[in-house]
């Protein structure tokens, strides 16, 4: 067991959020910083396995958001570090969708359909960006052909209605210029170190010695925190295994999933603005499950990498894709499901999903196809240290929540995918808030040393430690943390002391 160690500032969490704020916290000096892991691996929601003799990737698979006015960082942390990668378009999808009998809809029909589908996509996206503040009322809809179903999967679940046909909805309806424009292409990471090669890069100068080995005083994996507490001039926490450490500061990094379930405990409890913010995110389970099978029998060649399966149940394998062009000769696929579907495929055993699956190929390749040889099915949902895949904000909100979400309480500092405001969701929005949650980190400890230099400790560090108990409301731009106290009038500096 851990003897008891105090550092200036525990990370919780080895993504690519915990990584980033780790490496700007090494950059600027804070040598005894900490991270706890609660799995046996760095990466998080990026996640290579070895299958079929190939690489693939069970969670994040696209640099997304490339090509744009200013470069995606992720992009070019991809570039720096050699990582191998395929342009990977999926617009072309909507000519290949199958029905029940094997047939593919005319091309006419399906650009009809799409085309039907994104332009209400947007009109809804208008209305409810002119009605932000006001209720919006669903039109009763008319029942869907499978055709509709499989391209509204597409737009709504596939890309969460962010982009349709290398286009994003948003920006048809919000000028590009108004905010950091990356781009809009997608490159598929097609390489046997796995996307998350980029972690283990940028990780290599402070997590690891030279002869790749993990520096236990900065990393410690398979530490599962179930519990912080505030104390006088910091945050003790505590892991599943008994152990307990002490900090100045804690970044938390665990998914908007983690923050809803009760695997941490917070004493004081969390204050009623945060819990309500953090409940009211939807969180997205996105499942690629991958098959491996003896031959080739899809078709390949330009335009064909990703193809559609229409039924009646929306979401019910529609969306499949083969890995050729990332992997010649593989002969793997690859089918994504989200949400209830996702739920379901994770409660029954991969042997019915494999059945399922071959059902759906049958029915639009035949008969006679071989079967699968090998399955993954990822269970996102049942991983107690994810609870789903990613964050899923309203496409036109306000950001309020995100604020909310990512507000500093007391001295816990929260960072992750889901406190981005613009990039959400995706690998670059972790990164970035990585940096972002750092940076305002070393801006309260610049502060703190310059109140304590000016001898008011006396009063402040009684404030500090009571945080986390009050229902002060942030300041939406600012992590001057006793100034709030002190500003919100919900709470006398007497009172707070006592
Ligand atoms: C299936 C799937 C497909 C995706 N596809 C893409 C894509 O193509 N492109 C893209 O840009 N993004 C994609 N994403 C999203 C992307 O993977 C995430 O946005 C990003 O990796 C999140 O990083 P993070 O650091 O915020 O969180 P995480 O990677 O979840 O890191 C948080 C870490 O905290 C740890 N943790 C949790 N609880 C505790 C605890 N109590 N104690 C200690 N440690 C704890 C977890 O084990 C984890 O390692 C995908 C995600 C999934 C799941």
């Amino acid at each position: 067991m851990d003897s008891p160690s105090h550092s200036s500032v525990i990370i919780i969490g080895a993504g690519i959020s915990g990584i980033s704020a780790g490496k700007v916290l090494a950059e600027n000096g804070i040598e005894d910083m900490l991270i706890l892991e609660a799995s046996d691996r760095i990466g998080g929601r990026i996640r290579k396995e070895n299958f079929g003799g190939v690489s693939v990737e069970l969670g994040a698979g696209w640099v997304a958001g490339v090509g744009g006015k200013e470069p995606n960082p992720v992009w070019e942390l991809a570039s720096q570090s050699g990582l191998r990668t395929c342009f990977s378009d999926y617009s072309n999808a909507r000519y290949n969708i199958y029905d029940r009998s094997g047939k593919i809809f005319p091309s006419g029909v399906a650009a009809d359909s799409y085309k039907k589908a994104v332009d209400s996509a947007i009109e809804k996206l208008r209305s409810l960006e002119a009605n932000l503040d006001s209720e919006v009322t669903e039109q009763p809809r008319s029942p869907k052909t499978p055709i509709e179903l499989a391209i509204d999967f597409i737009l709504h679940d596939f890309r969460d209605g962010r982009e349709v046909n290398g286009l994003s909805v948003k920006t048809e309806v919000e000028p590009i210029s108004t905010y950091v424009d990356f781009g809009e292409r997608e490159f598929l990471v097609a390489d046997d170190r796995g996307y998350e090669h980029l972690l283990y890069k940028m990780a290599e100068d402070f997590l690891f010695t030279s002869e790749g080995k993990i520096l236990d005083n900065r990393l410690k994996l398979n530490k599962v925190v179930r519990e912080l507490q505030h104390s006088r001039n910091g945050v003790v926490v505590k892991t599943e295994d008994g152990c307990v450490y002490e900090a100045n500061y804690v970044i938390l990094s665990a998914s908007i999933g983690v923050l809803q379930s009760d695997l941490i405990s917070f004493r004081p409890p969390l204050p009623r603005w945060k819990t309500e913010a953090i409940e009211k995110c939807d969180v997205m389970i996105y499942t690629k499950i991958f098959l491996k099978f003896p031959c080739q029998f899809w078709p390949c060649g330009p335009g064909k990498e990703f193809f559609i399966y229409a039924h009646e149940r929306r979401g019910y394998y529609t969306f499949w894709q083969h890995m050729e062009n990332a992997y010649p000769g593989s002969n793997i696929l690859v089918v994504t499901l989200t949400n209830g579907e996702s739920k379901r495929v994770e409660a029954q055993s991969d042997e019915e999903t494999l059945e399922e699956a071959m059902g759906v190929l049958r029915d639009m390749f035949g008969p006679n196809i071989p079967n699968a040889t090998d399955i993954i099915v990822p269970r996102w949902w049942n991983n107690r240290f994810q609870r789903g895949s990613y964050s899923n904000y309203p496409i036109i909100s306000d950001n309020q929540d995100v604020h909310y979400i990512k507000a500093p309480v007391g001295r816990i500092f929260f960072t992750g995918e889901h406190t981005s405001e613009r990039f959400s969701g995706y690998v670059h929005g972790g990164y970035l808030a990585g940096i972002d949650t750092s940076k305002s980190l070393l801006e309260e400890m610049r502060k703190q040393k310059e109140r304590k230099s000016e001898s008011q400790t006396f009063l402040l560090e009684p404030l500090l430690a009571l945080t986390g108990s009050l229902e002060a409301v942030p300041s939406l731009h600012k992590c001057d943390i006793p100034t709030q106290l002190y500003l919100s009038g919900k709470v006398g500096l007497q009172e707070a002391i006592l």
